[in-house]
């Protein structure tokens, strides 16, 4: 497949070049003038931008089912209230159209990798690879200190992680995927910590999001909930952590000095008022950050083009200094800082990494006059204006039609809700 002619932003330096762009099987071989493919596809980008897809690192897909549903409340009173009795009553085939509708959301807006924790996430998988992106998924782990409740846990996790292996698709990638230290229970945790170096599998949690939650760890282990994670055992370069708004210097030294990622979620942030993460001090300290969307009952959308805006904004004015983020970090952040989190050879567009790449019209009065491509991109596009997806060098959306699902058939089965 050939991309010609495009505005390419190249590398880690993220240099723009205006040339041709050639993938062969799931790979980006070549990048060049006058390119000449041996394919019959060949896609003219004279008008585009050629970007990296984006990596959301933190979601929970299934969750635009409760999109709107529990509006204006603190995370605690939003899970037991409201979010958690409405979770008990979705069935499969629930999670399997609500996971449909949020990776078709999630592909509009340039995402072509993303992490998920939920249940029935046999679901999710069948999903993922309808639409056609690459997932990293789990199943969720909540077991309350009850041995009971923890038996049938460990038993969901090993038979998705059978599942996934079954697969056998270069998309599906399986991940551990304990909930929060608030909700798992020290045997859990260390559970994880135990299956996660026997199958070299990742590890995705909920970390320090909010003050309620670091006082109750604090409470019953007389410690912060990252000693707690490093207490287990979890504490490396294999743990994914959502949030981590309210860590203490410690907590970002030990993250930072063990090559642990922490996932800024800035919209769920300020609609739950979480809290704001001090973003400078955990990139100085060499902590990965990566960026999420979280679920959309908490955002409410799953656009990562709208999260680096609101990353970006919200650093500025918090800190009262404009200078304090620049936007080739949050882009960074949305990409490359998600690849390294999951040891993904993407996140950049060079040769030899994956095809995993976003195409944007510049044919948009948003987006136009283009005197700084970075920053239209993270403060300027909409998830409309990706009109190209390509993910492990296969095509799911051109010019703004996926290839992959039939879209009007989910957005009917919705609309007839309705
Ligand atoms: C057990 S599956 C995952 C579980 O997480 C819940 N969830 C969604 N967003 C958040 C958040 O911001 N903090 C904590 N928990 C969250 C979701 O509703 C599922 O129950
Ligand atoms: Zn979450």
């Amino acid at each position: 497949m050939l991309l010609k002619n495009g505005l390419i932003l190249y590398g880690e330096s993220y240099e723009w070049v205006r040339a041709d762009l050639l993938i062969e099987g799931n790979k980006i071989v070549k990048i060049g003038r006058n390119l000449h493919a041996d394919s019959d596809i060949v896609i003219d980008c004279s008008h585009s931008l050629i970007v990296p897809g984006f990596i959301n690192s933190h979601t929970h897909s299934p969750m635009v089912l409760l999109r709107g549903l529990a509006e204006d409340v603190p995370l605690m009173e939003w899970l037991e209230k409201y979010i958690w009795p409405n979770e008990r009553k979705l069935g499969k085939k629930e999670v399997y159209w609500g996971a449909l509708l949020g990776l078709i959301e999630m592909a509009r807006a340039g995402t072509t990798t993303f992490i998920d924790m939920y249940f029935h996430m046999e679901e999710v998988a069948k999903a993922t690879l309808e639409v056609g992106l690459r997932g990293f998924l789990g199943y969720g782990m909540i077991d309350l200190d009850d041995e009971r409740k923890r038996r049938i846990e460990i038993r969901e996790t090993e038979k998705f992680r059978k599942f996934i292996i079954q697969q056998n698709s270069e998309l599906l990638n399986f991940i551990l995927a304990p909930h929060a230290p608030y909700t798992c229970s020290m045997e859990c945790l260390k559970w994880v910590a135990t299956k996660s170096r026997e199958w070299n599998a990742l590890v995705t949690i909920h970390l320090s999001e909010t003050k309620s939650e670091v006082a109750l760890i604090k409470e019953k282990y007389g410690k912060t909930p990252t000693e707690v994670l490093d207490d287990a055992g979890l504490l490396n370069e294999k743990l994914i952590a959502a949030h981590g708004i309210w860590l203490d210097d410690k907590e970002i030294y030990l993250l930072g000095k063990n090559g642990s990622t922490i996932v800024h979620c800035p919209a769920s942030n300020m609609k739950l008022g979480s809290g704001i993460i001090n973003l400078r001090k955990l990139l100085d300290n060499g902590v990965n950050v990566g960026l999420g969307t979280d679920g959309a009952a908490s955002n409410n959308t799953l656009d990562m083009l709208q999260e680096m805006r609101l990353a970006s904004l919200l650093q500025k004015v918090v800190n009262l200094d404009p200078s304090i983020i620049k936007s080739s970090e949050i882009f960074r952040m949305a990409t490359l800082n998600g690849a390294k989190a999951l040891k993904l050879n993407a996140g950049i567009i060079k040769e030899g990494y994956l095809a995993d790449i976003a195409v944007i019209n510049l044919k948009r009065p948003n987006l136009l006059p283009m005197n700084n491509p970075l920053s239209s991109l993270v403060f300027s596009a909409k998830g409309g204006d990706v009109e190209t997806l390509i993910v492990n060098g296969s095509i799911v959306m051109l010019d703004g039609e996926f290839q992959t699902v039939d879209e009007d058939k989910v957005l009917d089965k919705f609309l007839g809700v309705l």
